[in-house]
């Protein structure tokens, strides 16, 4: 099958530091995949250079079959690529329902916007915010600023969401409720790029998992695979991380 993002020499360098060193990659329609290395390894500036907010160095990013590699952001984000950001910033004063109608304005296609707000709550309503709707976004907890943030994304009709640590902060029960509603993301056949520290989050989601350290790729297979890979385990896990996935059977 095609890939519908594939990443081919991807170099990206600020000044002296080699944050992304000759990267190949390559994410199939449907697959969710985790994305994982200690900090500083290069993750964000992945999403980055994905979602053109950095242009690479060397390299290119083909999406469904075209190089997207200078295009603009915005560009990017129509063609079908969303992410959602590490510290979540809705615009406080705009209702829940208001936030995601501008996100789906932005994302064209609605012919009105009372369009654009229909579409908006249907989101909401996958979401679990739909009781939340008019309230504004200022006075949703932590949880719902993420779903508040995975409702925006939906709101792109996107292909490749990529979701970066959207599970930091949040208590274990919360952190279940997120992994259901991201499999129910994956279920709609939208492929799913998981950036995670939380190792349960990526062994529990996703089928494959790439690991970046130091920029440089140097893991990318099952997760089980990979978890048990002496370099990652060396690099990143830790050898007691390997042997209580051992034991748990994973
Ligand atoms: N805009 C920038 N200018 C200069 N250096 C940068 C910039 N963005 C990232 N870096 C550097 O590139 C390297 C990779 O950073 P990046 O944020 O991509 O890592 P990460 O894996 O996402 O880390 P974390 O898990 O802490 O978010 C780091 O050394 C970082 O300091």
């Amino acid at each position: 099958m095609r890939p519908l993002l594939e990443i081919t020499g991807v170099t990206k360098r600020f000044r002296g530091l080699v944050a992304l060193d000759n990267i190949n990659l390559a994410l199939a329609p449907g697959e969710i995949v985790g994305l994982i290395g200690p900090n500083g390894a290069g993750k964000t500036t992945l999403v980055n250079v994905i979602t053109g907010v950095h242009k690479a160095d060397e390299g290119d990013i083909t999406f469904s079959g075209r190089s997207i590699k200078r295009e603009r952001p915005d560009r990017i984000a129509r063609l079908g690529i969303a992410r959602t950001f590490q510290v979540v910033q809705p615009f406080p004063a705009m209702t829940v329902l208001e936030n995601v109608t501008a996100a789906a304005l932005f994302a064209g296609g609605a012919a009105s916007i009372a369009e654009a707000r229909d579409a908006a709550a249907h989101h909401l309503e996958f979401c679990g915010l739909a009781d939340q709707a008019g309230k504004p976004a200022s006075a949703l907890t932590l949880a719902g600023r993420k779903r508040l943030e995975l409702a925006k994304s939906l709101a792109l009709r996107p292909k490749l969401l990529m979701l970066d640590e959207v599970n930091a902060g949040l208590n274990p029960a919360e952190i279940d409720n997120a992994l259901e509603l991201i499999a129910s993301i994956a279920n709609r056949g939208i492929t799913i790029f998981l950036i995670e520290h939380l190792m349960k989050v990526v062994t529990r989601t996703a089928q494959r998992v790439i690991v970046l350290h130091h920029g440089r790729l140097i893991a990318d297979g099952p997760v089980a695979q990979v978890l048990s890979d002496e370099t990652v385990v060396e690099a990143y896990l830790g050898r007691r991380f390997a042997e209580r996935m051992a034991g748990a059977g994973i």
